[in-house]
């Protein structure tokens, strides 16, 4: 039989970097079968980037690869532990997935197929190896959201239904099943060196950080303390994606280390879930009792997990070294905070002497005044006009939620005043801009929970998929 011999995923170039570390690092493990498979989602977005044009592969080419897992072999499910809810967890690892292949963008990085629903490994403990249908549409949902926002984020290359049913509780159910292909730079995780420690090796330590760095850094390999300047690096992209996700209005909802990507990047999106209004105690995980992975908590969680690698990443390198790359978090933080918070609002290139204060000034307005967060900045492109630079009076005066803005008189008040002074600083051209600029900031659709159940409600009732897709061409901005 010639099963897959013209499928292009077969025929890639798969790079077999994570397989070249030796099985200290993994366990062989096959794939499930599945009683059925729809493909009822695809990206062809990511094709180009594996020089792929979506026109010349077919849905079926996606099944056989992807559900039916024909063809590129072995699969590897990755050992890792992680700190969870803030307590070591030794029995941890790819429990549900593994890593498919790996193979090169056209954009000279290495990028991870890995899957998640895919069935038991050696790791799965007493669970089903399985991934809800649901649960694999909130993760296409939220990275694409996620991507269109600016933030650094693994992707969805496919969700595959498979016509089994399962058993959650927090869910309906039973429930559909689904397998899902991630696309990301890299799936080792801040615990898969946490792992290493534990077991006491520092050479596998060692091993693994030198490929970190010839894949992930590579730039940093000719650096006589290479170590140093990596955990550096490390903490600046960290520190850079807590960022992102705070103006995103993102709460990840599970911060364990074992969903730290050791390339900066997000991923892994169980029970995340956007903010309605700005609070920095609101908790997407409904098991996160105390808050810990909440909104506002994100910055310091972030920094606390960079520092509990410190003690693996010690066992090869000084903490010297590891302390002058954790004290720049905040640092990076803040500034990264600031200038995407002034991008949102449409400001490229504005300096106020005080824009620490008209950030402050704006996170102040948006907490206390509650007014939808999404809504509040995609309003701003809506009813945007280069007039508002010569009268302050009439900024949003139209915009829905204008009464809950002019409830904090006086901080509404100094909110024009400091927004007028920003746009003073931008010319006539740049002004015309600004509408535009700031509908393509911020897209009229937030994926609020709401939103994510109106599209979930006809698939799991009539499956009806088309509120799913025209979801998704509106996160795009399709
Ligand atoms: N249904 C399941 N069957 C087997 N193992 C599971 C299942 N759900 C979760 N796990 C395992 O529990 C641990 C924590 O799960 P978590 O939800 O953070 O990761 P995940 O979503 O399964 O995978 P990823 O982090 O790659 O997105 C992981 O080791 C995971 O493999
Ligand atoms: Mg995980």
């Amino acid at each position: 039989m010639n099963i897959g011999k013209d499928n292009p995923f077969l025929n890639l170039n798969y790079e077999r970097a994570i397989e070249a570390l030796g099985e200290n690092y993994y366990d062989i493990v096959s794939a499930a079968e599945f009683p059925q498979h729809f493909l009822r989602f695809r990206n062809d977005e990511l094709l180009p980037l594996l020089n792929l044009n979506p026109s010349q592969v077919t849905d079926e080419n996606f099944i056989e690869a992807f559900g039916k897992f024909q063809g590129v072999r072995p699969f590897l499910a990755l050992r890792y532990h992680g700190y969870q809810f803030g307590n070591y967890n030794p029995f941890l690892g790819d429990g549900r997935g593994f890593l498919y292949g790996q193979v090169w963008g056209n954009d000279g990085r290495l990028y991870d197929f890995g899957t998640k629903g895919s069935g038991q490994t050696p790791y799965s403990r007493n669970a089903d190896g399985r991934l809800t249908l649901k649960g694999g549409i909130r993760e296409v949902l939220a990275s694409e959201a996620l991507h269109y926002l600016g933030v650094r984020t693994s992707r969805c290359l496919s969700l595959i239904e498979t016509g089994e049913l399962l058993w959650r509780n927090d869910e309906p159910s039973p429930t559909r099943a689904s397998v899902m292909i991630r696309f990301s730079h890299s799936h080792i995780r801040f615990g898969t060196f946490e792992r290493l420690n534990y077991l006491n090796r520092p050479d596998l330590i060692e091993k693994l950080l030198d490929h970190v760095i010839t894949y992930y850094y590579p730039h940093l390999k000719s650096s006589s303390d290479q170590y140093a300047q990596f955990y550096q690096e490390l903490v600046q992209r960290v520190a850079e994606l807590a960022a992102q996700w705070m103006i995103a209005g993102f709460c990840h909802g599970v911060l364990n280390t074992d969903n730290m990507s050791i390339t900066g990047e997000s991923f892994d999106y169980g029970p995340y879930a956007f903010i309605p209004t700005y609070n920095p105690k609101f908790t997407a995980a409904y098991f996160d009792y105390s808050g810990l992975y909440c909104y506002g908590n994100q910055p310091r969680i972030c920094r606390w997990n960079l520092e509990k690698l410190q003690r693996p990443l010690g066992m090869v390198m000084s903490q010297k070294d590891l302390d002058a790359g954790l004290e720049r978090f905040e640092t990076h933080y803040e500034e990264t905070y600031r200038q995407l918070l002034m991008e949102k609002l449409g400001l490229i290139d504005v300096s106020l002497e005080n824009t620490e204060d008209f950030v402050t000034e704006t996170v102040n307005l948006l907490r206390d005044s509650q007014v939808p967060y999404h809504q509040f900045f995609a309003e701003l492109g809506n009813w945007f006009s280069p007039t508002w630079r010569d009268n302050s009076e009439i900024i949003l005066e139209n915009a829905p939620f204008i009464k809950q803005l002019r409830e904090q008189s006086s901080l509404w008040e100094n909110w024009k005043q400091l927004y007028q002074q920003c746009l003073k600083q931008c010319n006539d051209n740049e002004l015309e801009k600004m509408g535009s600029r700031l509908q393509k900031k911020n897209p009229q659709t937030a994926l609020l929970r709401p939103v994510i159940e109106s599209v979930w409600e006809p698939i799991s009732l009539d499956n009806e998929w088309t509120p799913f897709y025209a979801l998704l061409d509106q996160i795009r901005g399709k």
